[in-house]
Protein backbone atom coordinates (compact mmCIF):
# COMPACT_ATOMS: atom_id res chain seq x y z
CA UNK A 1 0.00 0.00 0.00
CA UNK A 2 1.28 3.72 -1.10
CA UNK A 3 1.40 5.99 1.94
CA UNK A 4 1.34 9.29 0.65
CA UNK A 5 -0.70 9.59 -2.70
CA UNK A 6 -2.13 12.60 -4.93
CA UNK A 7 -5.39 12.38 -6.80
CA UNK A 8 -7.10 14.97 -9.26
CA UNK A 9 -10.46 16.61 -8.46
CA UNK A 10 -11.64 16.97 -12.11
CA UNK A 11 -14.12 19.85 -12.77
CA UNK A 12 -17.45 18.54 -14.04
CA UNK A 13 -19.48 20.21 -16.73
CA UNK A 14 -22.94 19.53 -17.52
CA UNK A 15 -23.18 19.75 -21.81
CA UNK A 16 -26.59 19.25 -20.91
CA UNK A 17 -28.84 19.51 -18.27
CA UNK A 18 -32.63 18.72 -18.39
CA UNK A 19 -35.10 19.07 -15.58
CA UNK A 20 -37.78 16.38 -16.42
CA UNK A 21 -40.03 16.42 -13.17
CA UNK A 22 -39.69 16.43 -9.23
CA UNK A 23 -39.58 13.44 -6.14
CA UNK A 24 -41.62 13.46 -3.26
CA UNK A 25 -38.77 14.40 -1.28
CA UNK A 26 -38.05 18.09 -3.26
CA UNK A 27 -35.13 16.44 -5.43
CA UNK A 28 -35.13 17.14 -8.86
CA UNK A 29 -35.02 14.54 -11.84
CA UNK A 30 -32.93 14.88 -14.07
CA UNK A 31 -31.04 14.02 -17.88
CA UNK A 32 -27.69 15.49 -18.39
CA UNK A 33 -24.46 14.63 -20.31
CA UNK A 34 -21.74 15.25 -17.93
CA UNK A 35 -17.84 15.06 -18.86
CA UNK A 36 -14.95 16.12 -16.31
CA UNK A 37 -12.13 17.90 -17.42
CA UNK A 38 -8.57 17.76 -17.20
CA UNK A 39 -8.11 19.91 -14.83
CA UNK A 40 -9.43 20.88 -11.39
CA UNK A 41 -9.10 20.51 -7.28
CA UNK A 42 -6.34 18.28 -5.99
CA UNK A 43 -6.60 16.14 -2.95
CA UNK A 44 -3.72 14.55 -1.37
CA UNK A 45 -3.71 11.77 1.28
CA UNK A 46 -0.93 10.24 3.57
CA UNK A 47 -1.28 8.18 6.42
CA UNK A 48 -0.82 9.33 10.01
CA UNK A 49 -2.05 9.11 13.21
CA UNK A 50 -5.64 11.08 13.34
CA UNK A 51 -7.77 11.85 10.80
CA UNK A 52 -7.04 15.69 9.72
CA UNK A 53 -7.40 17.89 6.81
CA UNK A 54 -5.46 21.15 5.54
CA UNK A 55 -7.40 23.87 3.17
CA UNK A 56 -4.73 25.25 0.63
CA UNK A 57 -5.28 27.39 -2.96
CA UNK A 58 -6.30 30.22 -3.82
CA UNK A 59 -10.52 29.28 -3.02
CA UNK A 60 -9.30 28.17 0.69
CA UNK A 61 -11.42 30.80 1.85
CA UNK A 62 -14.46 29.90 0.60
CA UNK A 63 -15.02 26.46 1.77
CA UNK A 64 -15.55 24.96 4.90
CA UNK A 65 -12.26 23.69 6.96
CA UNK A 66 -13.92 21.52 9.03
CA UNK A 67 -16.19 18.28 9.45
CA UNK A 68 -18.62 19.64 7.22
CA UNK A 69 -15.87 20.17 4.34
CA UNK A 70 -16.76 17.10 2.24
CA UNK A 71 -13.39 16.06 1.57
CA UNK A 72 -13.66 15.29 5.44
CA UNK A 73 -17.31 13.93 5.50
CA UNK A 74 -16.22 11.42 2.92
CA UNK A 75 -13.24 10.60 4.56
CA UNK A 76 -15.49 9.58 7.58
CA UNK A 77 -17.78 7.62 5.21
CA UNK A 78 -14.57 5.32 4.35
CA UNK A 79 -14.22 4.63 8.16
CA UNK A 80 -10.78 6.37 8.14
CA UNK A 81 -8.81 6.83 11.43
CA UNK A 82 -5.39 7.76 10.16
CA UNK A 83 -5.42 9.94 7.15
CA UNK A 84 -3.80 13.48 6.70
CA UNK A 85 -5.83 15.12 4.01
CA UNK A 86 -5.06 18.06 1.98
CA UNK A 87 -7.06 19.99 -0.50
CA UNK A 88 -5.73 22.05 -2.85
CA UNK A 89 -8.71 24.41 -3.91
CA UNK A 90 -8.14 25.69 -7.57
CA UNK A 91 -11.44 25.77 -8.09
CA UNK A 92 -13.98 28.59 -7.37
CA UNK A 93 -16.80 27.47 -4.94
CA UNK A 94 -21.04 27.04 -5.43
CA UNK A 95 -20.48 27.62 -9.25
CA UNK A 96 -21.78 24.98 -11.14
CA UNK A 97 -18.56 22.64 -11.83
CA UNK A 98 -19.08 20.03 -8.94
CA UNK A 99 -16.31 21.37 -6.71
CA UNK A 100 -17.47 20.10 -3.66
CA UNK A 101 -18.16 16.73 -5.16
CA UNK A 102 -15.32 16.23 -6.94
CA UNK A 103 -12.98 16.73 -4.10
CA UNK A 104 -15.26 14.20 -2.00
CA UNK A 105 -15.29 11.16 -5.12
CA UNK A 106 -11.44 11.80 -5.32
CA UNK A 107 -11.09 11.56 -1.00
CA UNK A 108 -12.72 8.20 -1.80
CA UNK A 109 -10.37 6.90 -4.30
CA UNK A 110 -7.38 7.91 -2.46
CA UNK A 111 -8.64 6.55 1.34
CA UNK A 112 -9.40 2.83 -0.84
CA UNK A 113 -6.12 3.20 -2.51
CA UNK A 114 -4.34 4.11 0.73
CA UNK A 115 -6.25 1.87 3.20
CA UNK A 116 -8.17 -0.71 1.11
CA UNK A 117 -11.32 0.41 2.34
CA UNK A 118 -14.03 -0.33 0.49
CA UNK A 119 -16.17 2.21 -1.23
CA UNK A 120 -19.70 3.47 0.05
CA UNK A 121 -22.79 1.84 -1.48
CA UNK A 122 -25.11 3.81 -3.80
CA UNK A 123 -27.05 5.16 -1.71
CA UNK A 124 -24.31 6.41 0.87
CA UNK A 125 -22.97 8.32 -2.17
CA UNK A 126 -25.83 9.83 -3.24
CA UNK A 127 -25.98 11.33 0.09
CA UNK A 128 -22.68 12.93 0.01
CA UNK A 129 -23.77 14.85 -2.92
CA UNK A 130 -26.07 14.36 -5.97
CA UNK A 131 -23.17 14.89 -8.11
CA UNK A 132 -20.86 12.37 -6.07
CA UNK A 133 -21.98 9.15 -8.38
CA UNK A 134 -20.79 11.13 -12.00
CA UNK A 135 -17.58 12.53 -10.24
CA UNK A 136 -16.64 9.21 -9.17
CA UNK A 137 -17.69 7.40 -12.00
CA UNK A 138 -15.04 9.49 -14.03
CA UNK A 139 -15.83 8.75 -17.59
CA UNK A 140 -18.46 10.99 -19.56
CA UNK A 141 -21.72 9.38 -19.10
CA UNK A 142 -25.36 10.19 -19.63
CA UNK A 143 -26.76 11.05 -15.92
CA UNK A 144 -30.28 10.56 -14.59
CA UNK A 145 -32.73 10.35 -11.70
CA UNK A 146 -31.45 12.56 -9.11
CA UNK A 147 -28.02 11.54 -10.01
CA UNK A 148 -27.78 7.86 -9.24
CA UNK A 149 -28.92 6.67 -12.75
CA UNK A 150 -25.72 6.76 -14.96
CA UNK A 151 -25.21 5.05 -18.63
CA UNK A 152 -22.62 4.98 -21.23
CA UNK A 153 -23.01 6.99 -24.43
CA UNK A 154 -21.05 7.21 -27.62
CA UNK A 155 -17.72 8.26 -27.83
CA UNK A 156 -16.67 12.22 -27.69
CA UNK A 157 -14.31 13.42 -29.89
CA UNK A 158 -11.13 15.57 -29.28
CA UNK A 159 -12.24 19.08 -27.54
CA UNK A 160 -11.18 22.32 -26.29
CA UNK A 161 -12.81 23.74 -23.10
CA UNK A 162 -13.03 27.13 -21.64
CA UNK A 163 -14.82 27.83 -18.65
CA UNK A 164 -15.58 31.35 -16.98
CA UNK A 165 -17.05 32.00 -13.76
CA UNK A 166 -17.98 35.79 -13.86
CA UNK A 167 -16.72 35.86 -10.07
CA UNK A 168 -20.26 34.71 -8.39
CA UNK A 169 -21.44 32.01 -6.21
CA UNK A 170 -24.91 30.95 -7.05
CA UNK A 171 -26.88 28.81 -4.62
CA UNK A 172 -28.10 25.11 -5.71
CA UNK A 173 -31.25 25.25 -3.76
CA UNK A 174 -32.35 28.71 -4.50
CA UNK A 175 -31.28 28.17 -8.32
CA UNK A 176 -33.62 25.13 -8.39
CA UNK A 177 -36.54 26.65 -6.97
CA UNK A 178 -36.62 29.71 -9.13
CA UNK A 179 -37.39 26.94 -12.21
CA UNK A 180 -40.85 27.99 -14.10
CA UNK A 181 -40.90 24.47 -14.57
CA UNK A 182 -40.32 20.99 -13.32
CA UNK A 183 -41.76 19.05 -16.17
CA UNK A 184 -39.41 19.57 -19.09
CA UNK A 185 -38.56 17.22 -22.06
CA UNK A 186 -35.47 15.25 -21.94
CA UNK A 187 -33.01 14.93 -24.03
CA UNK A 188 -33.15 14.50 -27.51
CA UNK A 189 -32.71 10.49 -27.83
CA UNK A 190 -28.58 10.06 -28.21
CA UNK A 191 -27.57 9.30 -31.94
CA UNK A 192 -26.26 5.68 -32.21
CA UNK A 193 -23.20 4.42 -33.99
CA UNK A 194 -19.58 3.99 -32.68
CA UNK A 195 -18.66 7.68 -33.67
CA UNK A 196 -21.79 9.89 -34.48
CA UNK A 197 -19.66 12.94 -33.59
CA UNK A 198 -16.80 12.95 -35.52
CA UNK A 199 -15.45 16.12 -34.55
CA UNK A 200 -16.11 19.09 -32.14
CA UNK A 201 -18.17 20.98 -34.10
CA UNK A 202 -20.54 17.33 -34.81
CA UNK A 203 -20.61 17.60 -31.09
CA UNK A 204 -21.54 21.44 -30.44
CA UNK A 205 -24.20 21.23 -33.40
CA UNK A 206 -25.92 18.20 -31.76
CA UNK A 207 -25.82 19.96 -28.03
CA UNK A 208 -27.14 23.10 -29.65
CA UNK A 209 -30.49 20.97 -29.82
CA UNK A 210 -30.25 20.47 -26.26
CA UNK A 211 -30.88 22.90 -22.71
CA UNK A 212 -29.40 23.81 -19.48
CA UNK A 213 -32.98 24.55 -17.90
CA UNK A 214 -31.58 25.85 -14.83
CA UNK A 215 -29.38 28.56 -17.34
CA UNK A 216 -32.87 30.78 -17.23
CA UNK A 217 -33.46 30.82 -13.34
CA UNK A 218 -29.60 31.05 -12.92
CA UNK A 219 -29.70 34.39 -14.73
CA UNK A 220 -32.56 36.04 -12.61
CA UNK A 221 -30.22 35.73 -9.27
CA UNK A 222 -27.23 36.36 -11.66
CA UNK A 223 -27.50 38.89 -14.74
CA UNK A 224 -24.27 38.56 -15.17
CA UNK A 225 -23.99 35.00 -16.34
CA UNK A 226 -25.91 36.08 -19.68
CA UNK A 227 -22.82 38.58 -19.88
CA UNK A 228 -20.02 35.53 -19.77
CA UNK A 229 -22.31 33.46 -22.48
CA UNK A 230 -22.18 36.50 -24.74
CA UNK A 231 -18.14 37.16 -23.86
CA UNK A 232 -17.72 33.15 -25.18
CA UNK A 233 -19.65 33.17 -27.57
CA UNK A 234 -17.90 35.78 -29.40
CA UNK A 235 -13.97 34.01 -29.15
CA UNK A 236 -12.49 33.20 -32.17
CA UNK A 237 -12.93 29.63 -32.63
CA UNK A 238 -16.31 28.80 -29.61
CA UNK A 239 -18.21 26.41 -31.27
CA UNK A 240 -20.86 26.33 -28.33
CA UNK A 241 -21.64 28.34 -24.84
CA UNK A 242 -23.74 27.33 -22.33
CA UNK A 243 -23.90 27.35 -18.41
CA UNK A 244 -22.55 24.38 -16.32
CA UNK A 245 -24.93 22.89 -13.30
CA UNK A 246 -27.01 25.70 -11.55
CA UNK A 247 -24.26 27.77 -12.58
CA UNK A 248 -22.57 30.01 -12.71
CA UNK A 249 -20.16 28.75 -14.54
CA UNK A 250 -20.18 28.85 -18.66
CA UNK A 251 -18.19 26.80 -20.29
CA UNK A 252 -17.25 27.30 -24.33
CA UNK A 253 -16.28 24.37 -26.77
CA UNK A 254 -13.50 25.05 -28.90
CA UNK A 255 -12.60 22.56 -31.78
CA UNK A 256 -8.95 21.81 -29.67
CA UNK A 257 -7.20 22.58 -26.29
CA UNK A 258 -4.91 24.93 -28.21
CA UNK A 259 -7.78 26.58 -29.46
CA UNK A 260 -9.26 26.54 -26.17
CA UNK A 261 -6.10 28.32 -24.99
CA UNK A 262 -5.53 31.05 -27.01
CA UNK A 263 -9.45 31.96 -26.48
CA UNK A 264 -8.70 31.90 -22.81
CA UNK A 265 -5.61 33.89 -22.81
CA UNK A 266 -7.62 36.56 -25.37
CA UNK A 267 -10.76 36.81 -22.51
CA UNK A 268 -7.84 37.17 -19.40
CA UNK A 269 -7.16 41.14 -19.97
CA UNK A 270 -10.94 42.07 -20.94
CA UNK A 271 -12.69 40.43 -17.52
CA UNK A 272 -10.09 40.64 -15.05
CA UNK A 273 -12.55 39.57 -12.15
CA UNK A 274 -13.45 36.38 -13.56
CA UNK A 275 -12.17 33.23 -13.19
CA UNK A 276 -10.55 31.67 -16.71
CA UNK A 277 -9.53 28.40 -17.36
CA UNK A 278 -8.74 26.26 -20.23
CA UNK A 279 -8.26 23.03 -21.18
CA UNK A 280 -9.38 19.27 -22.33
CA UNK A 281 -11.49 16.29 -21.25
CA UNK A 282 -10.10 14.40 -18.96
CA UNK A 283 -8.10 11.09 -20.09
CA UNK A 284 -8.93 7.79 -18.98
CA UNK A 285 -7.51 6.33 -16.12
CA UNK A 286 -6.18 9.89 -15.00
CA UNK A 287 -8.58 10.29 -12.03
CA UNK A 288 -6.47 7.64 -10.25
CA UNK A 289 -4.30 8.54 -7.35
CA UNK A 290 -0.73 8.34 -7.82
CA UNK A 291 2.22 8.00 -5.20
CA UNK A 292 4.42 10.38 -4.01
C1 LIG B 1 -27.30 20.63 -10.52
C2 LIG B 1 -26.19 19.59 -10.54
O1 LIG B 1 -24.91 20.23 -10.44
C3 LIG B 1 -26.22 18.85 -11.88
O2 LIG B 1 -25.07 18.06 -12.09
C4 LIG B 1 -26.31 18.61 -9.39
O3 LIG B 1 -27.53 17.94 -9.48
C5 LIG B 1 -26.14 19.25 -8.03
O4 LIG B 1 -25.27 18.43 -7.35
P1 LIG B 1 -24.75 18.76 -5.87
O5 LIG B 1 -24.30 20.17 -5.78
O6 LIG B 1 -23.80 17.65 -5.52
O7 LIG B 1 -26.10 18.65 -5.09
P2 LIG B 1 -26.47 18.31 -3.58
O8 LIG B 1 -25.44 18.91 -2.68
O9 LIG B 1 -26.79 16.87 -3.44
O10 LIG B 1 -27.83 19.09 -3.46
C6 LIG B 1 -27.91 20.48 -3.25
C7 LIG B 1 -29.35 20.89 -3.40
O11 LIG B 1 -29.70 20.94 -4.80
C8 LIG B 1 -31.02 20.51 -5.01
N1 LIG B 1 -31.03 19.33 -5.91
C9 LIG B 1 -29.87 18.65 -6.18
C10 LIG B 1 -29.90 17.59 -7.06
C11 LIG B 1 -31.13 17.22 -7.64
N2 LIG B 1 -31.20 16.18 -8.48
N3 LIG B 1 -32.27 17.90 -7.34
C12 LIG B 1 -32.24 18.96 -6.49
O12 LIG B 1 -33.26 19.58 -6.25
C13 LIG B 1 -31.60 20.21 -3.63
O13 LIG B 1 -32.24 21.40 -3.19
C14 LIG B 1 -30.36 19.94 -2.79
O14 LIG B 1 -30.59 20.24 -1.43
N1 LIG C 1 -14.52 20.66 -0.59
C1 LIG C 1 -15.49 21.52 -0.86
N2 LIG C 1 -15.42 22.27 -1.98
C2 LIG C 1 -16.42 23.11 -2.29
N3 LIG C 1 -17.48 23.34 -1.53
C3 LIG C 1 -17.60 22.62 -0.40
C4 LIG C 1 -16.60 21.70 -0.03
N4 LIG C 1 -16.99 21.14 1.12
C5 LIG C 1 -18.17 21.70 1.44
N5 LIG C 1 -18.53 22.61 0.55
C6 LIG C 1 -19.79 23.42 0.56
O1 LIG C 1 -20.62 22.99 -0.53
C7 LIG C 1 -21.24 24.11 -1.17
C8 LIG C 1 -21.41 23.78 -2.66
O2 LIG C 1 -20.15 23.85 -3.27
P1 LIG C 1 -19.77 23.14 -4.65
O3 LIG C 1 -18.47 23.71 -5.10
O4 LIG C 1 -19.85 21.66 -4.51
O5 LIG C 1 -20.84 23.74 -5.60
P2 LIG C 1 -21.94 23.38 -6.61
O6 LIG C 1 -21.98 24.46 -7.57
O7 LIG C 1 -23.21 23.11 -5.82
O8 LIG C 1 -21.47 22.08 -7.35
P3 LIG C 1 -22.35 21.24 -8.38
O9 LIG C 1 -21.84 21.51 -9.73
O10 LIG C 1 -22.07 19.83 -7.92
O11 LIG C 1 -23.78 21.68 -8.21
C9 LIG C 1 -20.33 25.30 -0.89
O12 LIG C 1 -21.09 26.46 -0.66
C10 LIG C 1 -19.52 24.90 0.35
O13 LIG C 1 -19.94 25.57 1.50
Amino acid sequence: MPRHLRTLAPAKINLTLHVTGQRADGYHLLDSLVVLLDFGDRVDAAEAGDLSLSVLGPYAADVPRGPDNLVLRAARLMGAGGVALTLHKHLPAASGIGGGSSDAAATLRAVAALTGAVLPDAGALARLGADVPVCLHGQPCRMQGVGEVLTAIPALPDLGVVLVNPGVGLSTPAVFAALARRDNPPMDPLPTGSAPWPDAQALADWLRGQRNDLSRPAIIHAPVIAEALAALEQMPGCLLARMSGSGATCFGLFPSRAAADHAAAALRPRAPGWWIAAGGLLPPGAEAPIPL
